[in-house]
């Protein structure tokens, strides 16, 4: 029979895909049924993000994912024991009262993150259903997101060989996520022979598996993405459109400007950075900036929400999936779109409240994984089930990256024509203030 309730969990250090260690483990019900997973980790991360017990180096160079690991097997195990795992909030909430801070910086936001999955995919098996499934409570029919896909790589993701972080390409012609993630896979394969033509190394891979040649300027990565795109025989723009996360926190400086060291220096203010924006996407078919100003600038943020709200305006470190600071957004006219990265704020509940507040503002909501990943795969579950409507995984090369591509990959070959993609419309669509 099945028993759902939460008997233990066993937690232990894994490694990362930087070679870091993380936080892995299992929760176990009371009818035998487990729930295996472990937790990502950011390298630009803002500053208002959860806070995960982590010391950065390998285990004999620190204790913090070890503590994490103990604070699972004891504090939080104890916590969650006897809770229904099918009863996400509750889980949640006995996590959190665990924990007693708002960033979860007792415990470790990681030890928390990873009970709270273990126990949505534990409760999900022990349904006998899917975990795309079991969180979406939608009532339609499931929902496959358009993918933002890593082609070239800049900022703490490749040793600042370019200022801006990533360079995405956007499969807008695609009809179906396959098709989606074969336009991705051939801009790619452009750009690389774009790269290998001009003599520049190729084998250099940053963090999320994007190419990271030394260009010098920003425009200059620009420049490689349209002829990516154009070499894979497809029209820049109407095909495949441009991406950026400008991750413009990582530039700022506290005296309130933003310095290019890919461009000898140059150092802007705000206002100037936002010309500097406006002044790529009248150049390039950019449809999504993300970070374009720094995760405190608010009225550098407000500015460019005036100028450049024709594009999707993506918060990562300015929301840091914080249901506060997004309200925050929304109250002030900032953005109009947010990234949501469940380890940015500790808990499934709090990650739903931010796409749900989001949606109902008119908000877009791209789910992401981090720079640090594991092979993984719940997070292509979750952008579908929550309806997320687009996904950001990083490249489609490196197997912490594919598995959740293929996962999707598979949940669309599976259910066929059951299932809607969200294509194009979810990147123009428009919210009710853009
Ligand atoms: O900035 C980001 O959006 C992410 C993923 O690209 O990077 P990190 O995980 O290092 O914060
Ligand atoms: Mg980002």
């Amino acid at each position: 029979m099945t028993d759902t309730t939460v008997d233990s969990v066993f937690a232990w250090e894994a490694l990362d895909s930087r070679g870091k260690p993380t936080v892995a483990c299992e929760v176990v019900l009371a009818d035998g049924t487990r729930g295996h997973t472990s937790v990502p980790s950011g390298a630009s991360t803002g500053t208002h993000e959860a806070s995960e017990l982590r010391d950065g180096g390998h285990r004999y160079g620190g204790q913090g994912v070890l503590t994490a690991v103990r604070n699972a097997n004891t504090v939080l195990a104890q916590a969650v024991r006897g809770v229904d795992a099918t009863d996400q909030v509750a889980i949640d909430q006995a996590l959190r009262a665990a924990d007693g801070t708002e960033n979860l910086s007792a415990l470790g936001a990681n030890a928390v993150l990873a009970i709270s999955i273990g126990s949505a995919i534990a409760a999900a098996s022990a349904q006998g259903r899917s975990l795309y499934r079991s969180v979406d409570d939608s009532g339609q029919r499931p929902l496959l997101p358009l993918p933002m896909v890593n082609v070239l790589s800049g900022g703490a993701h490749a040793g600042r060989a370019i200022d801006v972080q990533d360079f995405l390409v956007v499969p807008m012609a695609a009809g179906s996520f396959a098709e989606a993630i074969e336009i991705c896979a051939r801009v790619r394969a452009g750009a690389t022979q774009v790269l290998d033509e001009r003599g520049l190394p190729t084998a250099l891979v940053a963090d999320e598996g994007g190419l990271g040649p030394v260009l010098p300027s920003n425009r200059a990565a620009l420049d490689i993405m349209v002829e990516g795109i154009e070499r894979a025989g497809l029209q820049p723009g109407a095909d495949a459109a441009i991406a950026i996360d400008v991750a413009a926190t990582q530039f700022h400086t506290a005296e309130n400007t933003y310095v290019l060291s890919a461009e000898q220096g140059r150092t802007l203010r705000s206002a100037e950075l936002v010309d500097e924006l406006v002044s790529w996407t009248e150049h390039y078919p950019i449809v999504s900036l993300e970070d374009a100003l720094a995760e405190d600038d608010w009225s550098g943020w407000a500015e460019a929400t005036t100028r450049l709200g024709h594009c999707q305006l993506l918060g990562d470190d300015l929301f840091v999936t914080n249901p506060a600071r997004l309200q925050r957004g929304i109250d002030g006219w900032v953005a109009n779109a947010v990234l949501v990265k469940p380890n940015q704020i500790g808990t499934l509940t709090d990650a739903r409240t931010v796409v749900t507040t989001a949606q109902a503002a008119g908000y877009r909501t791209v789910l992401s994984a981090r720079s640090g990943e594991t092979e993984d795969s719940w997070l292509a579950d979750l952008a579908v089930g929550w309806r997320t409507g687009q996904i950001k995984v990083g490249s489609t090369m490196r197997s912490e990256r594919t598995a959740k591509w293929n996962r999707l990959l598979r949940i669309e070959a599976e259910l066929g024509d059951q299932a809607d993609f969200a294509g194009a419309a979810a990147i123009a669509a428009s919210g009710v203030r853009a």
